[in-house]
């Protein structure tokens, strides 16, 4: 099942830089991981904001939800979900 996820980044401003810098890299190297799994299809930054835009490839919404809990910047972001169906003029057949 495919879901569009919307992330805003929101990290208090008095955050010390080591422990934002390590939190980033930790989320970093789990989302690159995910990537390489398959679960996490699309990243995308949104121009001018501390935001993404990603497509999720898993089971069903509670693997979303305990995928996005995980994540070490959760809570620091906002998130919206979107569930997505197959789009009838939609010529790839990977978009499942
Ligand atoms: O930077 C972000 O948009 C937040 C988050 C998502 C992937 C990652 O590495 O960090």
């Amino acid at each position: 099942m495919l879901f569009k996820v919307a992330m805003t980044v929101r990290l208090p401003h008095d955050m010390p830089r080591a422990q934002a810098d390590e939190l980033k890299s930790t989320e970093r190297a789990v989302a690159q991981q995910l990537q390489r799994d398959g679960t996490w299809r699309h990243l995308w930054r949104v121009a001018g904001r501390y935001a993404n835009v990603s497509i999720f490839d898993v089971a069903d919404a509670d693997e979303l939800h305990a995928l996005l809990t995980a994540l070490p910047l959760f809570p620091y972001m906002d998130i919206e979900v979107e569930a997505l169906c197959r789009h009838p003029s939609s010529i790839h057949d990977d978009d499942r």
